[in-house]
């Protein structure tokens, strides 16, 4: 879901394992050289999602080789798709970040960048975000791990899925 903490947590996590993180978004930016929202307002969401797709199948290769262990924040959406969770269970873990809604809301509050986020107020982008997880969370729970991040710092979210990756 967005505003979870996807790819601060990440990025936390590959810092302490110290091996490469991948924010998906990110790269599709670059490669696109364009803001997500850009390509969503000029080449549409459709468009978004088959490059989604192409980057997750690209991180898991270098050249035809597999890649090493390494952390990858996928944007809030990529967890819909089937072809894209089956890529992403062919790969390792898949973490779900549970956060409450409403701390969710807060976050997000003053960032224009999300494209499915463009609301007039507190209360239409609250309500919004709960549309969006209701129609989502059957999927999210398909991931392998669940960890609620909620009143938890970013160091002990890390410590959480490093140590539910172990078991
Ligand atoms: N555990 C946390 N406690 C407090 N703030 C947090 C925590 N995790 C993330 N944040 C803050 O929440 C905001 C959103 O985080 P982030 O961009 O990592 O979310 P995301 O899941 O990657 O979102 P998206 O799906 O849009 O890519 C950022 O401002 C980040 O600093
Ligand atoms: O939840 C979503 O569908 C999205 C989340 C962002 O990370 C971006 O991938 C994009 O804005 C779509
Ligand atoms: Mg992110």
């Amino acid at each position: 879901m967005m505003g979870t903490g996807k790819s601060t947590i990440g990025h936390a996590i590959a810092s302490t394992l110290q091996v490469p993180f991948i924010d998906l978004d990110t790269v599709i930016e670059t490669q696109e050289a364009m803001k997500i929202s850009d390509i969503f307002d000029l080449r549409g969401e459709p468009y978004f999602r088959m490059l989604e797709t192409s980057a997750l199948r690209n991180t898991g290769l270098v050249g035809n080789q597999p890649t090493i262990l390494s952390v990858v924040a996928t944007g809030g959406g990529a967890f819909e798709k089937e072809e894209n969770r089956n890529i992403m269970e062919s790969y390792g873990y898949t973490v779900w970040l549970q956060t409450d809604i409403d701390e969710i809301a807060h976050r997000l509050a003053s960032d224009t960048t999300r494209p499915l986020l463009r609301e007039e107020n507190f209360a239409s982008l609250r309500s919004r975000l709960q549309e969006i997880f209701n129609k989502r969370k059957d999927n999210y729970s398909l991931a392998s791990v669940h960890v609620n991040t909620d009143g938890k710092s970013i160091e002990q979210i890390v410590a959480e899925i490093i140590e539910a990756t172990k078991k």
